[in-house]
């Protein structure tokens, strides 16, 4: 194998239906890149990972499931694997291919256009997986489904994947300023009623940065996946959560965020990155779903749930998200505060 080479695409746009077209579309633009790439918690992690397993990656074929630009693939190239393939389906892998050439790395990654569901490899097996998959609320895009496709096509047994671990976090948060601000602004909209509006937004969670000091309970891990073992249908999930406050003030809704963590070599610490509100900003920054009711807590009342994260049927790059929960308040005003409800969120 010798040469990037990025020929006909593998997969036509015009045989994408309109949201794969409109998802691929979006990777085309050079500025979703840039703000991947400048991310340098995202972009350092993957690095390191791969730097500091050199031994995993001498002499491997290694499959960069949707390059982009590239980045992965030459991380790769640049330590010692024998050969990278990157996929991608977007437009951006034109720009890979100038950039693996400028970078002297031709004879090392081989380019190929399409959806990896229907490219064919120049390799039947690839000893390693490498991909930046995640989304917001990690699972949006489902990207995942991709790269477990993968695993399951290419991936020798005893193959690596990186990163390989992951999880979704929730607890409790104060935002009633910006919640009410968000909500009110449809009550009066230049002199008009603009209220029909309002059970839209309540629907959308909302993707933000939160000061850390709004996190006003315990935290809770939702779900981990080991993704050499979980399947597309566990990414379709109920978990139940359990959290506690710490003070007294209100929780308006609860924030969500991720956590990733790589392979690593026996007595290794791995590398790991946090997109939570106490971690260092990521593009991802983190997802809030405000309650329908404002919880007016007390230190250890108890705010207890489940939630359900499912694709979307119509757009399975969508999510479909239900929060149901009980506030259990303590006190002689408890059973005023306590309350319960249950509310449906689109992530699209
Ligand atoms: C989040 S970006 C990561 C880009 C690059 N690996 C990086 O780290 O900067 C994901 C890329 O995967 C590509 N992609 C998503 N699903 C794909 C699929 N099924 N087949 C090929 N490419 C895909 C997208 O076009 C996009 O360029």
């Amino acid at each position: 194998m010798s040469k990037t080479t990025v020929t006909d695409s593998a997969t036509q746009k015009n045989e994408l239906n309109e949201f794969e077209q409109h998802y691929f579309t979006s990777y085309d633009h050079f500025g979703i890149h840039e703000e991947m790439l400048q991310d340098t918690v995202r972009t350092l992690s993957y690095r390191n990972a791969i730097a500091q397993n050199k031994d995993f990656f001498k002499g491997k074929v290694v499959l960069d499931v949707g390059c982009g630009t590239g980045i992965l693939s030459m991380f790769a190239a640049k330590n010692g694997a024998k050969h990278v393939i990157g996929v991608d389906m977007s437009s951006i892998i034109e720009m890979a291919k100038q950039i693996v050439e400028l970078n002297g790395l031709s004879d090392k990654i081989t380019l190929l256009r399409g959806k990896l569901e229907d490219v064919v490899l120049p390799y039947k097996k690839v000893d390693i997986i490498i991909s930046e998959w995640m989304g917001y609320f990690l699972l949006y895009e489902s990207m995942l489904d991709t790269v477990l496709y993968a695993r399951d096509n290419y991936l020798v047994k005893g193959g690596l994947i990186f990163p390989d671990k992951c999880s979704i976090h929730v607890a409790g948060l104060e935002d009633s300023k910006y919640k009410g601000e968000k909500l009110n602004y449809w009550q009066d909209v230049y002199g008009f009623d603009y209220s029909p509006f309002i059970p839209l937004v309540k629907r959308e969670p909302l993707v933000d940065t939160v000061d850390n000091s709004c996190v006003n309970t315990t935290k809770c891990k939702l779900i981990e996946f080991d993704l050499n073992t979980v399947t597309i249908a566990d990414l379709a999930f109920k978990s139940k959560f359990k959290l506690q406050a710490k003070r007294q003030d209100f929780i308006n809704g609860l924030i969500s965020w991720f956590d990733i963590e790589f392979p690593a070599a026996k007595g290794m610490n791995p590398v790991t990155f946090s997109t939570g509100a106490h971690a260092t900003y990521t593009h991802w920054k983190q997802t809030v779903f405000y309650l329908e009711d404002d919880l007016e807590c007390e230190p250890n009342d108890v705010l207890e749930g489940q939630l359900t994260c499912v694709p979307n049927e119509k757009n399975n790059r969508d999510l479909d998200i239900n929060i149901s929960y009980y506030f259990k308040a303590s006190g002689p005003d408890g059973k005023e505060r306590s309350r319960k409800g249950n509310n449906s969120f689109v992530m699209h």
